[in-house]
């Protein structure tokens, strides 16, 4: 039988989230950026939020990466911080739940290695950590994470900031792990997805750079803005 990650083994999966405020915001707009990218191709959904991940799943019935972004004032890790968030993102259907797999404290205390464990009894659950280094991804291996991902790359502050993928993780998490490895984060180019498969990488996660209308906006504004050509006028 195909498993989940026979179907997205060398795949696209399109991470569709927007943040309370911005203008897609909402489940019915997630599923429709969800449909979207599937009918361009897409194998499998990374999404936000236990009723974005009902609401896509409806509409795809593609695979979902499931995460559940919420601030803890006690906290720095918002990625499925705790063990309730990672239950509730499962119930609502997600094959695969995704959660920060930094070593900062998580609120009320909680332990990675417990969250996993717990999480572990949920029958054919993939696990998925969201790390920032290389030492971060082989502890994840270590509790029993099914797979890794370069997501939090750069958002935490002791990982090198760039606008580039982390190529340089992707290729030593992918030299050193047994376990499946993901690319994600700031992938922005075809060439640059593609390049990430070569490096290693079991399939690839592109947010931005398909599902954030604004910033893509921002970006050609700004390119616009930082011409030197002086404009045309006609006579
Ligand atoms: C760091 C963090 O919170 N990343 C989040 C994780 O779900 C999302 O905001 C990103 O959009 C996603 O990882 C895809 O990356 P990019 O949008 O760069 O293609």
């Amino acid at each position: 039988m195909e498993t989940i990650l026979d179907r997205l083994r060398s795949k696209l999966v399109v991470s569709c989230q927007a943040y309370e405020g911005e203008a897609l915001f909402g489940s019915e707009m997630m599923a429709r950026m969800a449909l979207a990218a599937k009918r361009g191709g897409a194998a499998g959904i990374r999404a936000n939020h236990p009723d974005d991940i009902r609401a896509i799943k409806r509409k795809t019935g593609l695979p979902v990466i499931g995460i559940w972004k919420k601030d803890y004032e006690s906290s720095d890790v918002y990625i499925t911080p705790t063990l309730n968030d990672a239950l509730a993102v499962r119930r609502a259907g997600a094959e695969i739940v995704a959660m920060d797999a930094t070593g900062r404290d998580r609120p009320g205390g909680e332990s990675l290695r417990d969250i996993v464990q717990e999480m572990k009894k949920q029958e054919g659950l993939l696990l998925m950590a969201d790390v920032s280094t290389v030492e971060e991804g082989e502890y994840a291996q270590r509790i029993g994470f099914d797979l890794v991902s370069t997501t939090l790359s750069g958002y935490t502050p002791y990982s090198p900031k760039s606008d580039e993928p982390d190529y340089a993780l992707l290729e030593a998490l992918a030299g050193r792990l047994s376990v499946p490895v993901v690319a994600e984060g700031r992938i922005q180019t075809p060439a640059q997805a593609a390049r990430c498969l070569r490096l290693g990488a079991c399939f690839v996660v592109v947010g931005t750079a398909i599902t954030r209308p604004h910033l893509l906006t921002e970006m050609f504004v700004k390119g616009l803005e930082q011409t030197d050509f002086p404009t045309v006028v006609p006579e």
